[in-house]
This record gives C-alpha cells, sequence and structure tokens, in this order.
C-alpha cells in the first residue's frame, strides 16, 4: 500500500515515522511537487492541486476537522478529486477535550465576571459585583456534530442550561435542540452565551450578523470556535459598540493571520487567540487515520467521511 503525505508544516519525517508503526505494510512518503508515481490513501492539508489530481486513489483523508479550504479548492478545481473518491477528516481525535477546555475556561470567565473585575482592576477600584446565575447563563450551541457534542457535555457539567441548534433535531439528555433555519430564531432568543461550532459551508457563511445578533438576549457573549467567516467582524463591532454584545471571544477570523489594522485588535471587549482551540493531536490522528485506512482495506464502512454535496 502506497500513501502521500503532504501538509504545510507539520513535521512531515515525525509523521511518516509514526504512521509507519501503525500501518507496517505500507510504503509512505512526503509528496513533493512532480511525485506523479502511484498512490492509495493521500493524507493532506491545504494541498496542491497536482498532488491529487488524476489519481487513482482509494480515500484521502483531510489532517483537520473541516474540510472547508480542501472542498472550496475542489470547487474551483473539481478534476482533483473525483466524487467516487471518499474525502475523511479526522472526528474528535483529541480536539473535543481541546474544545472543552477552551469554552469551559471563557464561560466561566464571563459568568464569574472576570472581566468586569479586570476593567475595575485597571481603575484600582475595589468593588464586590452581583453574582450572575445559571438560570440566566443559558449556553446556545450552534453546530451539535462532534465537537458542539462535547462541548454541550462540559457546559451542563459546570450547571449551565445548554441548547444547541443544528440542521437535524438532536434528542440529548437536559439539552434543548433546535433544528434547520425555522428553529434559529427561538434558539437565539433564549441564548446568553453564543458559542460557534458550525462547519463553514454555503449555508452558514456569514451567519453571525447583524440579523441574528440583533436576536440575543441583551449583555450577550460570542465565542466563535469554528471559522472567521461566519462572522460578519463588522457587524460584531457594532453589537459590542451598541451594548448587545457584552463581550467576544475569537479564535478564529476572516483574514488569518488577523491584519494589524483590525479594530478588533484593540477593542476593550475583544479577546482573542490566533486559531488554536484545538488543534491535530499527531498520536490521536495517526491512531485513527490508520485504523480507518485498515477498515478500509477490509471492504468495512468508517465513519467520518465527509458528504461533499452537504460540504461537511
Ligand atoms: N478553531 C479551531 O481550532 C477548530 C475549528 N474547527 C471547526 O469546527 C467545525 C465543527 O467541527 P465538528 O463538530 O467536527 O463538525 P461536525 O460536522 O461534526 O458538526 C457540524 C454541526 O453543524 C451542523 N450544521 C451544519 N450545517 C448547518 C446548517 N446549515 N444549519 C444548522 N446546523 C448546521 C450539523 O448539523 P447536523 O448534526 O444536523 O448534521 C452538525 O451538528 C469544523 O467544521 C471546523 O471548521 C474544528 C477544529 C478546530
Ligand atoms: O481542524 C481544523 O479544522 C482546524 O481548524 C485546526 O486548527
Amino acid at each position: 500500500m502506497e500513501i502521500i503525505f503532504y501538509h504545510p508544516t507539520f513535521d512531515t519525517p515525525y509523521w511518516i515515522a509514526e504512521l509507519s508503526k501503525k500501518l507496517p505494510g505500507a510504503r509512505i512518503r512526503g509528496w513533493e511537487r512532480g511525485d506523479n508515481a502511484p498512490a492509495d490513501y493521500a493524507l493532506v492539508w491545504h494541498p496542491p492541486v497536482e498532488m491529487l489530481q488524476g489519481r487513482a486513489l482509494k480515500a484521502v483523508f483531510a489532517l483537520g476537522a473541516g474540510v472547508d479550504s480542501i472542498l472550496s479548492k475542489l470547487k474551483a478545481n473539481p478534476e482533483m478529486l473525483p466524487l467516487s473518491i471518499p474525502l475523511f477528516r479526522l472526528e474528535d481525535t483529541g480536539m473535543g477535550i481541546q474544545m472543552q477546555e477552551y469554552a469551559v475556561s471563557q464561560v466561566l470567565h464571563w459568568f464569574r465576571r472576570f472581566d468586569d473585575y479586570q476593567a475595575l482592576q485597571r481603575e484600582s477600584t475595589w468593588q464586590p459585583l452581583a453574582d450572575y446565575t445559571h438560570d440566566e447563563f443559558t449556553i446556545g450551541i450552534m453546530g451539535a456534530g462532534v465537537l458542539g457534542s462535547k462541548v454541550a457535555e462540559s457546559l451542563l457539567a459546570w450547571g449551565f442550561p445548554v441548547r444547541v441548534w443544528s440542521r437535524s433535531r438532536k434528542s440529548w439528555p437536559q439539552v434543548t435542540s433546535f433544528a434547520g433555519d425555522a428553529e434559529l430564531g427561538e434558539f437565539l432568543r433564549g441564548t446568553r452565551v453564543l458559542i460557534n461550532l458550525l462547519p463553514n459551508t454555503a449555508e452558514t457563511v456569514g451567519i453571525i450578523n447583524a440579523s441574528l445578533l440583533e436576536q440575543l438576549q441583551d449583555n450577550s457573549y460570542v465565542l466563535n470556535l469554528a471559522r472567521g467567516v461566519h462572522v460578519v467582524e463588522n457587524d460584531l463591532l457594532a453589537a459590542l459598540d451598541s451594548g448587545k454584545l457584552k463581550a467576544a471571544m475569537l479564535d478564529v477570523f476572516s483574514r488569518e493571520p488577523l491584519p494589524k489594522e483590525s479594530p478588533l485588535w484593540l477593542h476593550p471587549r475583544v479577546t482573542m487567540t490566533p486559531h488554536v482551540a484545538a488543534v491535530t493531536r499527531p498520536q490521536e490522528a495517526i491512531a485513527y487515520i490508520a485504523q480507518t485506512i485498515t477498515q478500509l482495506e477490509r471492504g468495512e464502512t468508517p465513519s467520518g467521511q465527509v458528504d461533499r454535496v452537504r460540504g461537511y
């Protein structure tokens, strides 16, 4: 079995060595321009078109959870990967716990009013504030997939009311589920902390815009953990300045790295991280990919296949 690997920043020799331990029969090589030799599987992130085009692959693996970059490249170059070749993505593989850590720490930060206390500290003001209660701190998670479900679970454990919004309805204990565009308004009206874990698709791009933000409760919070293009950044800034939003924490941006001139950098109620909410953990990802390849070789149907028509 021949496997080709391409990632613009990962340590390719390390990945090849570790993958080889899990797939001892496989010949694995880092792909370089001009390599047209046969391959059965391709493991990729931001792959050049020529890496995949014209190959009789058994499957392609995205080395992350989101497949928006590969799908948008495919839109422009459909011949890069025919629909008959399945595309897999990483399902959790250690990203769930990272999203839980991020979401729980930030929600608790807002819930315990550490943002307000930090502002008071800057003025050397000693001023105890009224506590927030859990029942006025409903968490609304957009996207109830692999990562959204993990985040829901962790915030429930801290006693917050949790609701989710997705395409299909969920029947999860203690979680209120809203499904489809028709129920988005009702979902938003009860949400105090909006957490975004949607995939980037034609339907979700720009979804966090002025009209959506207007439907949230006053003094709400936004935590964007998914993709920058979900948020209309000027609308978010306007909602912060109008007082509709109390604060936003952003991990992802419409342009990355965030340009120096972006007003988001200096906004007093915006905090940010540079797209690190959940990174690919090599050992977990390698175990998942090796197991999935083994299942495919046995003729089984592993989970994690992307529905390319649906876009996630
Ligand atoms: N910032 C970071 O470091 C990282 C960001 N991410 C981002 O997180 C995203 C989510 O990952 P993951 O949980 O694994 O993805 P999943 O595919 O498992 O979940 C996607 C969820 O979004 C819902 N959804 C999709 N389209 C719509 C729509 N039009 N309306 C309502 N709901 C919709 C799906 O609904 P249904 O359940 O009905 O199908 C599903 O619940 C990734 O696509 C990626 O962009 C991922 C990893 C790291
Ligand atoms: O896996 C993903 O989709 C990511 O965004 C990794 O940072």
